[in-house]
């Protein structure tokens, strides 16, 4: 699914309208119906009780008085405050004069603030997506005022005073919405923790808009959904054998972190990997094996550490990081590994593709120059503390964002900035954010889960690395999500994520 800026979504109603040979007004009246279709299957009218809509001039506030009328027509009680204007989208007079008189309206002033009890059920048609500067004065005065009421607030399209797809100022008065109700398509705002307090849960609604304007737009910004992956996952086929699914070697721990080499081999063993050979210190032999059957062992010549890279012929994919360490043998195994992938291999004519996580990406934030030496296609999977180390201090999200493609393109690589929405940067300059995780995955070890996930899809031969990354990404995330399911979000450990790669993946079967 693709992310579309705030002009060209502009654009996309005006495409829709020429294209199914539509008056605006009656895509507004699609847009206040979907609303109003969300809103009545969450709120019967006793639970919503008296709904007050906020409307601004333009055709947010358009939707607003739309959704007062269809909302009286389903025998929901209602007013609306309307923000004074000199000037009104045509679309918002229409409905203005459509509005039925049984419900209240009322102008909005400085003296004559909307009374808003707690708890009421509060609508916010302020403003869309076509605020042109951060909010001042009155509106500014009326948002604030709403805020402040701990009122429930459902925003239309876009928390007022939020834009969809730039940073505001850091003091800007925006509506704090506990749900968002948007059309078409997601927007970039949503997806960044800055906004988080603003958004509160969102949904989209489908209103048909021209899927041809957006399949002809170009964008950065996508959104990887079901359907963006759905038949990502490569069929086993009948004749396979455990050479089919490639040989994956598994670079992770150190004393006291044998845990995360467990965990990603767990991982990768789970997500179809053919055969796989964790590297790991002496202090970790007992513990990896007895834990990790199926896989297979080296141990290094270092008890608490890893210091020797073994050899590379006959792998199709190498991890390292997880439980890494710091320790300079590490480091000097990193430069090593980097320069041995970059070579083509036999087999590919490609370089040797590498999955790098944890104390492998912060060895690189504090040895930049050998940044330079990453292979082509390499995948790195940075939290945004990593990547932060990998780069420079982000002024906020849309800064990160431009950190993470500028770098992604510049050193050809993936790279996955993980959070709540993760982000996969290629190395063409997209950007791909994930719809699958959930707040129960914030616990130790899930990233270490990620790696191993990341690790087997990147040894599978079918998969392009960017298939691989997004579907892996993907995948991580709807086994939390399966995982959350059966141990609730506060009691889950990364280990169930691994219990639940299986069940997740079989829904591609
Ligand atoms: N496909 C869609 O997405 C559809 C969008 N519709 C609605 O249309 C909205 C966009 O409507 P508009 O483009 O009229 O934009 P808005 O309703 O966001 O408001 C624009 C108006 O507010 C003024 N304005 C902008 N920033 C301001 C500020 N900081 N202080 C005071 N005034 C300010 C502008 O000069 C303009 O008059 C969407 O958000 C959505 O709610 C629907 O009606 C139809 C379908
Ligand atoms: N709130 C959240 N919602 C969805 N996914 C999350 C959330 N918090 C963390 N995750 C996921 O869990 C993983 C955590 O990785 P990381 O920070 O490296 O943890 P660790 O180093 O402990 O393994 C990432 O893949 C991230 O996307
Ligand atoms: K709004």
């Amino acid at each position: 699914m693709k992310i579309l800026s705030a002009a060209q979504t502009r654009e996309l109603d005006q495409a829709t309208q020429t294209e199914q040979r539509l008056i605006s007004v009656e895509l507004m009246e699609r847009a206040a119906s979907a609303f109003v279709a969300w809103l009545s299957s969450r709120y019967s009218s006793a639970d919503a009780g008296e709904i007050l809509i906020l409307c601004g001039p333009g055709n947010n506030g358009g939707d607003g008085l739309a959704v007062a009328r269809q909302l009286l027509q389903r025998g929901y009680r209602v007013r609306v405050a309307l923000l004074p204007a000199t000037r009104h989208s045509p679309d918002w007079q229409h409905n203005r004069q459509h509005l039925p008189k049984a419900v209240p309206s009322s102008e909005i002033s400085t003296k004559k603030l909307p009374d808003i009890a707690a708890g009421a059920l509060v609508i916010d048609a302020l403003f869309g997506t076509g605020l042109s500067r951060p909010l001042a004065g009155l509106a500014a005065t009326v948002v604030t005022h709403l805020n402040q009421a701990r009122a429930r607030v459902i925003a239309i399209d876009i928390p007022s005073g939020l834009f969809a797809d730039q940073s505001q100022p850091a003091d800007s008065a925006v509506v704090c919405a506990q749900h968002t109700v948007s059309f078409g398509l997601p927007k970039l705002a949503f997806l960044l923790p800055q906004n988080a307090e603003y958004m509160g849960e969102w949904s989209i609604e489908d209103i048909g808009l021209s899927q041809k304007f957006v399949a002809d737009t170009t964008t950065p910004w996508h959104y990887t959904n079901a359907a963006a992956v759905a038949g990502a996952l490569p069929v086993r086929p009948k004749f396979s054998h455990k050479g089919t699914f490639g040989h994956a070697l598994l670079l992770a721990g150190s004393r006291g972190k044998m845990g995360a080499a467990v965990l990603a081999a767990g991982a990768c063993l789970r997500s179809g990997v053919g055969l796989l050979t964790a590297h790991i210190p002496g202090c970790g032999y007992d513990i990896f094996q007895t834990s990790q059957p199926e896989a297979m062992c080296l141990t290094d010549a270092k008890a608490d550490f890893i210091s020797e890279l073994p050899k590379l012929d006959g792998y199709q994919a190498v991890g390292i990081g997880p439980g890494l360490g710091q320790d300079a043998a590490s480091l000097a195994v990193l430069r090593q590994l980097l320069k041995a992938a970059a070579k083509p291999t036999a087999k590919t004519g490609k370089p040797l593709p590498l999955v790098i996580d944890a104390d492998a990406l912060n060895l690189l934030g504090q040895h930049r120059e050998l940044l330079k030496l990453l292979p082509e296609n390499t995948v790195l999977t940075p939290h945004p503390k990593e990547f932060e180390r990998l780069t420079e201090p982000a002024r906020d999200d849309y800064h990160r964002l431009d950190l993470l493609r500028d770098f992604a393109v510049q050193h050809h690589c993936l790279v996955v900035l993980k959070g709540a929405c993760t982000c996969l940067a290629t190395p063409e300059g997209e950007l791909h954010f994930n719809n699958t995780g959930n707040p129960g995955m914030a616990t130790g070890g899930s990233g270490d889960v990620l790696t191993g996930i990341l690790l087997a899809l990147r040894a599978h031969a079918q998969l392009s690395p960017f298939e691989a990354v997004r579907l892996g990404v993907y995948a991580h995330g709807r086994a939390g999500d399966l995982a959350a399911t059966h141990s609730g979000q506060a009691g889950l450990v990364a280990g169930d994520i691994v219990r639940h790669i299986g069940p997740a993946l079989k829904e591609w079967e």
